[in-house]
């Protein structure tokens, strides 16, 4: 299956800043994408690219600087379409977010599973937004930013296409906000959770919630 990966060039994971310079927040959403790419071809998916600019990765790139919701929309009407001359639906393609951290093959192949019995599949992050899905709906298209996942199950509603919640813990974790760090140093099997516990940062349990604190 096809798995557009948005990415960002830009200023990345901007809400990080309290904790990582500009030159390390590029590295770790870089590690990040690269955890995201490992588990996707790991699934047997086939990961394409959705980025701002540039980027040097052995995966195929398309560079788009739309903001978001056009770009993953752009890349939507071209596989979904609306072809009146097709028969059937179309082939479902996925949209993974680059910031899941928690990302491994199974939870993908859990993904990719669910986007065959529904026409839209769709794991949640935390506070609303939308992480990963697949949707082999010609006329399903995406809203992003705020309670995206309620606007999605909407949208998905509108167009009469089934929706199916993909409930998943690693799929569901995006990594937005220093908080985010510990569920990686927790749960990171990959490059992301190494390179944090090399930049310094470790678990601080000692009151209240475990949080992350950097040597
Ligand atoms: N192609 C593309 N990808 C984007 C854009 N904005 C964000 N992304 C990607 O979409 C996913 C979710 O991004 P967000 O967490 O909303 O934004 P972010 O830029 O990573 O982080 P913040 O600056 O903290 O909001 C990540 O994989 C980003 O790299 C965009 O305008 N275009
Ligand atoms: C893109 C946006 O991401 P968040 O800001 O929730 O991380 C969303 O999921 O709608």
């Amino acid at each position: 299956m096809e798995v557009i990966v948005p990415f960002s060039t830009d200023r990345p994971k901007s809400r990080l800043s309290d904790v990582l310079s500009p030159e390390e927040r590029r590295e770790f959403a870089r590690t990040m994408l690269d955890d995201v790419l490992d588990a996707v071809d790991a699934a047997g998916g086939d990961p394409r690219i959705l980025a701002t600019d540039a980027v040097d990765v052995d995966s195929p790139v398309t560079v788009d600087d739309r903001p978001l919701t056009e770009a993953v929309n752009a890349a939507l009407d071209a596989r979904l379409g609306a072809d009146s001359e097709r028969d059937g639906s179309p082939d479902p393609v996925a949209v993974v977010m680059a910031d899941l951290a928690l990302v491994t093959p199974a939870a993908v192949d859990r993904l990719f599973a669910a986007g065959r019995d529904a026409d839209v599949a769709m794991a949640p992050g935390r506070g609303g937004g939308t992480n990963a899905f697949v949707a082999s709906h010609p006329e399903f298209r995406v809203d992003y930013h705020g309670a995206s996942y309620l606007d999605h199950r909407e949208i998905a509603a509108e167009v009469g296409a089934d929706f199916a919640a993909v409930d998943s813990h690693r799929l569901g974790t995006d990594v937005d906000e220093p908080a985010d760090l510990a569920e990686v140093l927790i749960h990171g099997e990959g490059r992301a959770a190494a390179w944090l516990r090399e930049a310094g940062f470790a678990l601080d349990a000692d009151e209240g919630r475990v949080a992350v604190a950097r040597e």
